[in-house]
C-alpha cells in the first residue's frame, strides 16, 4: 500500500476541488492521515475545534472519498488530535467527579477549590443570608426549611459555600453527604440508563442524607433528566433529607425548567449571593493572600479590592498574576509593582469592564432585548450580537467557554467557541467591523469614567 501521506495528498486534492480553496484551507490545511486500520482511517487534526467540526460536517464526505480511493467501503473515519501540533483551543473542562464514597475528586478539586472550607469563607452583606441558611441546614435538629437554593453570578462563592458545607458536615457528623455538579449527576444518570443500571443509580442517590448539587442550571432544556431528578428530589425530600442547590440563576430564570421542578426548588429557602462590596472583597483578599508565600502589603490589597469589583475569581486571578510576576522577577510586591503588573487588566487606568456593561452596549447598539440575546434564536439579527457579546466577554473578562455558555442560557461550550471563531474571522476580513468593535469598546470604557 502507498504511504499514508501520498494517499492523503490524493484524497485532499479531491476534497479541495469539492470545497473550493477557502473552505479547504480553513479545515484541512493541517490535517494528515495518521493510519489505516481494520475498521478506521484515523485522521490527525490540530485542535479540538477542528476535530468536532470535521466530525460533524465532513465525516460522510471523507468516508466516501477514502472508501472509493482504497476500495474499502467498510472503513469509517475518525479524527484524532495531532500531538505534534500545538493545540490552539482549550480542551473542554472535565465535569466534576464524585467517586464511590462520594469523594470530591474532580477538576475543581484538583485546583484551587480542593480544600474549600467554611473557615475560609468570608461572610459579608452580600452572602450572609446564604451562609446562615446553609449553616442551618447542617445543624443537628431538622432545619426550618428544605431545600435551600443558592443562586448568584459566576465567581461569587457558591461552590465555595457548598464544598465548605460538605467538608464541615463530613467532619462533624456521620452522615452520607454527597457534593456533585448537576452535570456529573446527569452523566451518571445517562450512563445508568444505557447500561440498565437504573436500580443501583436510584439506590445510590435516594439514600443520601445531605445532597449538595452545584450548577443546577445545567438541567435546563433536558426534559428527561429533569424528570428523573424530580424523582430523586421527591424521594429525598419525603424522607426529610437535606438538599442544597446552587445555580447561576434563580429557578424562575432557568430556561426550560419544568414547572414542578422549579416550584420544588423554590419550596424551601431561596438565597441570592450578590457580588461582594469593597469591605468584603478586602477581607477575602486578606484571607486569600495569607495563603501565598509572598507578602502583600495592605496598600496593595486595598488597591486590588478597589479596582476588581466584579467576581471574586477576578480578585484571585490578580493575586495569582502578581505572585507569578514577583517570583519571576524576584522582587517584593509594593504598590508601584502592583499597578504596573495589573495595568493589563484595565483599559488605560480604568476599572475592569463588567459583563453587564458589555452586554448593555451590545443591546443598545443592536436594539434587541436581553431575553433575545440569551435565547437560542438563530436569526442573524439576534445571533450576530450574541456572538459579538460572547467574543467581547472572552476577550475582556477571560471567562471560560463554559462560563460564557452558561451565562447565555446554558449553551454548550462548543457554541461559544464557534461564536468567537466567527467573530475572529470577521475581524480578519473586515476592517470596518474591526473599527466598529474598537469604537464599541471605547464607548464602554468611556462610560465608566
Ligand atoms: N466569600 C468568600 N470568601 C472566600 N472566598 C471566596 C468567597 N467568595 C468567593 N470566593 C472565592 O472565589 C473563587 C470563586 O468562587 P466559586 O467557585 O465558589 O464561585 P461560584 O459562584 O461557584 O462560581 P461559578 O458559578 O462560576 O461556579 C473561589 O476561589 C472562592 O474561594
Amino acid at each position: 500500500m502507498e504511504p499514508c501521506s501520498k494517499i492523503w495528498d490524493d484524497i485532499l486534492e479531491n476534497v479541495r476541488e469539492k470545497l473550493g480553496p477557502l473552505r479547504f484551507n480553513l479545515w484541512f490545511k493541517n490535517t494528515r492521515l495518521e493510519s489505516i486500520g481494520d475498521a478506521y482511517a484515523s485522521i490527525a487534526v490540530p485542535n479540538v475545534f477542528t476535530q468536532m467540526w470535521l466530525q460533524e460536517n465532513f465525516s460522510g464526505l471523507l468516508k466516501e472519498d477514502i472508501g472509493r480511493f482504497l476500495k474499502r467501503s467498510d472503513l469509517d473515519v475518525r479524527f484524532i488530535l495531532d500531538n505534534k501540533q500545538e493545540k490552539e483551543i482549550v480542551l473542554p473542562e472535565k465535569p466534576d467527579v464524585v467517586d464511590e464514597k462520594g469523594a470530591y475528586t474532580g477538576r475543581k478539586a484538583l485546583g484551587l477549590n480542593k480544600g474549600l472550607l467554611l473557615e475560609d469563607f468570608v461572610i459579608g452583606p452580600n452572602n450572609r443570608l446564604a451562609y446562615t441558611a446553609a449553616l442551618e441546614m447542617i445543624k443537628e435538629e431538622y432545619p426550618p426549611f428544605n431545600p435551600l437554593f443558592i443562586h448568584g453570578n459566576v465567581g461569587v462563592g457558591k461552590t465555595h459555600l457548598l464544598v465548605g458545607i460538605w467538608n464541615r458536615v463530613r467532619k462533624e457528623q456521620t452522615v452520607n453527604a454527597v457534593y456533585m455538579s448537576a452535570e456529573k449527576w446527569t452523566n451518571e444518570f445517562i450512563y445508568a440508563l444505557q447500561k440498565g443500571k437504573m436500580e443501583s443509580f436510584r439506590q445510590r442517590y435516594r439514600n443520601v442524607d445531605v445532597f449538595l448539587i452545584d450548577d443546577v442550571h445545567f438541567l435546563s432544556n433536558k426534559q428527561g433528566v429533569q424528570e428523573e431528578f424530580l424523582h430523586t428530589f421527591n424521594a429525598l425530600y419525603d424522607s426529610s433529607k437535606r438538599i442544597i442547590f446552587a445555580s447561576d440563576a434563580h429557578p424562575k430564570q432557568i430556561s426550560q425548567l419544568k414547572e414542578n421542578l422549579a416550584s420544588r426548588f423554590m419550596s424551601g429557602m431561596v438565597a441570592r449571593i450578590e457580588r461582594p462590596e469593597y469591605a468584603t472583597r478586602l477581607l477575602i483578599l486578606r484571607t486569600k493572600a495569607s495563603k501565598y508565600d509572598v507578602y502583600f502589603p495592605e496598600e496593595a490589597l486595598e488597591y486590588i479590592a478597589e479596582k476588581f469589583d466584579d467576581s471574586v475569581r477576578e480578585v484571585e486571578s490578580a493575586l495569582v498574576t502578581l505572585t507569578a510576576h514577583a517570583r519571576f522577577n524576584d522582587r517584593k510586591i509594593d504598590i508601584a509593582f502592583v499597578k504596573d503588573v495589573l495595568k493589563e487588566f484595565f483599559y488605560g487606568d480604568d476599572k475592569v469592564v463588567k459583563v453587564e456593561e458589555i452586554e448593555g452596549a451590545v443591546l443598545r447598539h443592536f436594539n434587541i432585548s436581553r431575553s433575545d440575546l440569551h435565547s437560542s434564536r438563530k436569526a442573524k439579527t439576534v445571533s450576530f450580537p450574541r456572538q459579538i457579546c460572547m467574543y467581547l466577554i472572552k476577550n475582556q473578562l477571560d471567562w471560560s467557554y463554559q462560563q460564557i455558555g452558561n451565562y447565555f442560557g446554558n449553551k454548550k461550550h462548543t457554541t461559544v467557541i464557534f461564536a468567537i471563531k466567527k467573530i475572529n474571522e470577521e475581524l480578519k476580513k473586515d476592517d470596518q467591523f474591526k473599527s466598529f468593535l474598537d469604537i464599541l469598546m471605547e464607548k464602554i470604557k468611556k462610560a465608566k469614567k
